[in-house]
Parts: structure tokens; C-alpha cells; sequence
């Protein structure tokens, strides 16, 4: 029997090509999606995308957090849209026109917009001067992008049901920010397991050292790809 693979996106967060190109290949079995961060485009460029991508075709989501001037964003948008990544990030926070910009210069490309990172709390969003809860900065964040074109959002799963209801469901929505339980959280503020983030409607999990950590990422991603077929097959 062939199991589709799951809606996970392994963020390849890695120093070097070779392990990101082994972790790909290691858990492209398992995974719709692997993620390409700051990291390993800062370090290897372009070529990157391929590399990752290779012989299995894989989904790859480029995040690049693009956050300036409209002028430089649709610029760096039409650079990397001929890479052909099915998701690009941009900060929400831009604002509409910046937003509106990338969508238009990636039009093969969903742009996803990131709403409030995940590795912030109520309390940063207060010394940043943002209007919080966090969760009402996400609802708004969203919104904002959703009109300006975005076809994907970035939130954490604790504010995912509420941005589904505000958005409606023809919006991409993604999560990081995801640990399975009694999982370390890191640097990430927002997080709840990714049984819970399926639940609450996300439509692709963002997760990285869960997974990459782990002693062998294939087995990881295969275990947290099996809990995640019981949510969607309603076991309790
Ligand atoms: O855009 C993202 O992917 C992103 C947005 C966000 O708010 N929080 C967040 O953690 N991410 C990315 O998701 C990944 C999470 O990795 P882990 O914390 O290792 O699971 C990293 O590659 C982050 O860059």
C-alpha cells in the first residue's frame, strides 16, 4: 500500500549542503515539503533549491522572510520565483503594498505571509511595541495579508482555528512551532504538538529540530507522519 506523504515541512535548518541534502533524502519519503531557511540560501545561494529538491521532485519551500521596501521585495521575488519554490515567505508585518508586490512578481509562487513569530510571547510583543495578545496581532496580521493577495499564512497552532475562521479555507495555513509532546521547546515561544496543529486545521506543519535532531530524521519524520494519519483518520 503507497501512504501519501504527510503535510510536514522539514525546515533543513543545516551548516552544511551534505546534511542538508541527507536529511532531504532521508525524509522525502514521509514529507509533502522540505523548507529552505536563511541559512543554507545565505551560505549556498540559489543552486541550493535544486539541491534539496533532487531526483524525488519534493516540495520546496523556500523562506526567505522578505521584508523591505515594495520595489526591493518584488525585486527579490522575481530573482528567486524562477527557483519555482511552492511556498515563499515574506514578514506580514511589510505591510499591504510590500505584500501585494511579491504576489505579483511570484505569480507560480504562493506567498506566505508570517504573521507574529512563533518564537515570540505576549510580553515581546508589549517591549516591540505591538498591540497584543499575540493572537489578536496574528488575526490582524492575517487579514491584512489575505486582502493584499497572500495565499498562504504563517501562525503559530495556538491562533490556527481562530485564523481559519477569519480567512476562510481557501488560505494555505502553516505552522511551526510544532513539538511533540514532552519535546524541548527551544527558542520557540507558541508551540503545541502536532496532533494538536493538525487538529486545528493547519494545512502544513513547519517542523525542524524535532525531527533533524533526532538520531535517525527518517524514523522521526515516518513516526510524526503515522500520528498525524491517526488525527485525520479521527482516532482519538
Ligand atoms: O517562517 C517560518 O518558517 C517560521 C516562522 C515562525 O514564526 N517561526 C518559525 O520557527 N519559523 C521557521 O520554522 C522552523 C522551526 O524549526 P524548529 O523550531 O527547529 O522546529 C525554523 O526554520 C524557523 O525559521
Amino acid at each position: 500500500m503507497t501512504v501519501s506523504p504527510a503535510p510536514i515541512a522539514v525546515a533543513l535548518d543545516a551548516p552544511d549542503l551534505e546534511t542538508a541534502a541527507r536529511w532531504a533524502t532521508q525524509v522525502t519519503p514521509h514529507v509533502s515539503t522540505v523548507k529552505v531557511g536563511l541559512e543554507l540560501y545565505l551560505r549556498y545561494g540559489p543552486d541550493v533549491v535544486a539541491s534539496v529538491r533532487g531526483a524525488s521532485g519534493v516540495q520546496v519551500f523556500l523562506d526567505l522572510k522578505l521584508h523591505d521596501i515594495p520595489a526591493t521585495v518584488a525585486g527579490a521575488a522575481r530573482a528567486v520565483a524562477r527557483l519555482r519554490p511552492a511556498f515563499l515567505t515574506v514578514h506580514a508585518a511589510g505591510g499591504p503594498a510590500m505584500i501585494r508586490a511579491a504576489v505579483e512578481a511570484a505569480p507560480a509562487t504562493r506567498v506566505t505571509a508570517v504573521t507574529v513569530l512563533t518564537s515570540l510571547g505576549d510580553g515581546d510583543l508589549d517591549a516591540l511595541g505591538v498591540a497584543g495578545p499575540a493572537s489578536d496581532a496574528v488575526r490582524r496580521l492575517a487579514a491584512l495579508a489575505v486582502d493584499a493577495g497572500a495565499q498562504a499564512l504563517v501562525c503559530s497552532p495556538r491562533e490556527a482555528a481562530a485564523v481559519r475562521a477569519e480567512v476562510g479555507p481557501d488560505i494555505t495555513l502553516i505552522t511551526p512551532g510544532v513539538r511533540p509532546s514532552g519535546a524541548a521547546t527551544q527558542d520557540q515561544a507558541r508551540v503545541a504538538t502536532p496532533e494538536a496543529a493538525l487538529a486545528a486545521g493547519a494545512d502544513l506543519l513547519v517542523i525542524g529540530r524535532p525531527i533533524t535532531g533526532a538520531a535517525d530524521p527518517g524514523a522521526a519524520a515516518a513516526g510524526i507522519a503515522a500520528a498525524l494519519r491517526r488525527v485525520a483518520a479521527g482516532a482519538p
